[in-house]
């Protein structure tokens, strides 16, 4: 390489600017970044490759929008294979790429979403989609124009290129693994991207007890890592951040301040729960038993609890002379001073000072086989979370299993009281039941995704995985026709009923063109010489 130091300083400051006027466009302008577009260019290549994903990305962008100001939704649900997603695309203009399903059908070892999948099955899963959509693109294209102008109006013409939104699950790994993620998911075709706060290697929706999130700074830095690679990607992908802190058991540190609130400690003189574990699995005994008779035991509770039970406890059962010193707004005065992300210890210095006694509280006494520390979860820790990546993400989803309506709505005000016109995403279930004690009601079920839409702005609403149970029953009931009706039940019943769908359909059933039929004959007729193309 020549060794042109001015070229060089060049042509870095000009991308310097490139970088900032791309972060003055429309779509760029509301991120607020912590890093400047000088660290970003030197972070890229000298020649920075073209992000395709662009126009699609830009493409989800718009529609976002547009259904933001009209008060609607784009509703999906999440898809692994391209044929599946083509007649998708004649009812919805967004496919999911959901990890779950992917680790389940696209993976030689499949199982329930542990994500314990390798890191590179998404990106795999969103490239043959994305393949597959240029290709049914292109064969639709073919198809209308063998046909005169005035033939095509009759004709349909479906949008295949549906921007992909994929899942990112936590990230991988390490922040490395977050910024390699993101770059495969890019490269791949992801229009949008969602990251979450859960714990890599222990995301655990199946049995009752097992959500564990990460520390606030560590989810904070993962949707840093992953903003940074989009910025060095000259990426538009749309960044949604998911937290899923909503019904999480555990957490997996103590180490920022600001979820110390949250984290539960026994306060009664019990032995560490894990070595109680220990004891009675040595013992031949249930240790599921055990450990809910450990936490009936152990006064589970928030410190900010346990100071409330200490101070009622000094005013009910004072003497005269612990009356006089006690302050009968002590603990009123210890919630007006202990604020969002203060401190357990300062929260003990402060207890001590106005009741005059320490507190019991110890969190290490519950700490799980993993070491992680019990953790109660509200929709406050949900809102807090969310509030802090908005600015550097551009649609907020609170990642919310069996909700109850109350926090649904509660989470979604919340926000909007601090980022009007703010985008939000939801997941909907499989197997929910709705209970009206969670704020369900039949009325409501009927129409709720739309007033969602209407009322907070989630314009982006899935069914992950569970679709694929209506994928099932159709394959289900197709395997029993053919078993007992052969031939005669596919002609009558699938043959006949898809060649003779009025209109005439592009997708096909006819001459084969939803295999390519038209398109094979159209790239031999072209080499061969002729004209493909009718005016
Ligand atoms: C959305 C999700 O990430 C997925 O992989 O589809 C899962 C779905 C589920 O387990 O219900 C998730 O929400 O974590």
């Amino acid at each position: 390489m020549s060794q042109d130091l001015t070229k060089e300083q060049q042509l870095f400051d000009q991308e310097v600017t490139r970088i900032e006027n791309w972060w003055n466009t429309p779509r760029q302008a509301g991120i607020q970044r912590p890093w400047t577009a000088s660290t970003i260019a030197a972070l890229r290549n000298t020649e920075p490759l073209p992000c395709h994903v662009n126009p699609f990305a830009l493409k989800l962008w718009d529609l976002l929008h547009e259904h933001r100001s009209r008060g609607t939704a784009e509703m999906t649900f999440g898809a692994t294979d391209p044929v599946a997603v083509s007649q998708m695309a004649k009812y919805m203009k967004t496919v999911y790429v959901s990890g779950g399903l992917s680790g389940f059908s696209e993976n030689n070892y499949p199982g329930m979403d542990h994500a314990d999948y390798p890191w590179d099955t998404v990106p795999k899963v969103v490239d043959k989609i994305f393949r597959g959509q240029q290709w049914h693109d292109q064969r639709q294209r073919q198809v209308r124009m063998q046909h005169p102008v005035e033939e095509r109006a009759t004709m349909e013409n479906w949008d295949y290129l549906m921007p992909i939104i994929a899942d990112g699950d936590m990230g991988f790994g390490s922040l490395t693994a977050t910024l390699k993620s993101t770059k495969a998911l890019v490269e791949s075709g992801a229009a949008g991207i969602h990251i979450d706060d859960l714990a890599i290697g222990m995301k655990k929706f199946t049995i009752g007890q097992g959500r564990t999130i990460v520390p606030t700074s560590e989810y904070e830095d993962r949707i840093k890592g992953l903003r940074m690679q989009l910025d060095i990607m000259g990426a538009e992908t749309v960044l949604f951040a998911r937290c899923d802190l909503d019904h999480a058991d555990f957490i997996t540190s103590t180490i920022d301040p600001r979820d110390h609130e949250y984290i539960l400690g026994a306060t009664a003189d019990v032995r560490p729960l894990q070595q109680v574990i220990d004891e009675a699995i040595m013992s031949k005994k249930s240790s599921n038993a055990v450990r809910d008779e450990w936490l009936a035991s152990a006064g589970i509770m928030t410190f900010d609890e346990a100071v409330e039970q200490q101070f009622l406890n000094l005013t009910k059962h004072s003497t005269k002379s612990v009356d006089s010193q006690l302050d009968g707004n002590a603990f009123d005065t210890y919630k007006s001073q202990v604020k969002y992300g203060t401190c357990l210890s300062r929260r003990r210095n402060l207890a001590k000072k106005l009741l005059g006694v320490n507190v019991p509280f110890d969190w290490e006494l519950p700490r799980s086989h993993n070491g992680q520390y019990l953790y109660r979860s509200t929709v406050k820790a949900i809102v807090e979370r969310a509030t802090l990546v908005a600015p550097l993400s551009d649609v907020s989803w609170a990642r919310m299993d069996l909700p109850d309506y109350n926090d649904i709505k509660a989470y979604h005000e919340a926000m909007l009281a601090c980022f009007p016109g703010r985008l939000f995403a939801f997941a909907w279930g499989g197997e929910w039941k709705f209970p009206p004690s969670s704020g369900w009601t039949s009325e409501r079920l009927k129409t709720v995704s739309q007033d969602m839409a209407k009322e907070y702005g989630v314009v982006w609403q899935i069914q992950p995985m569970y679709m694929i149970q209506g994928v099932n029953m159709e394959i289900e009931r197709s395997a029993a026709m053919w078993v007992t009706d052969g031939m005669g039940g596919y002609y009558d019943k699938i043959q006949r009923r898809a060649t003779e769908r009025k209109p005439w359909k592009v997708d096909g059933y006819e001459k084969m063109s939803w295999c390519g039929g038209y398109l094979s004959d159209a790239f031999f007729a072209a080499i061969a010489g002729e004209e493909i193309a009718r005016k």
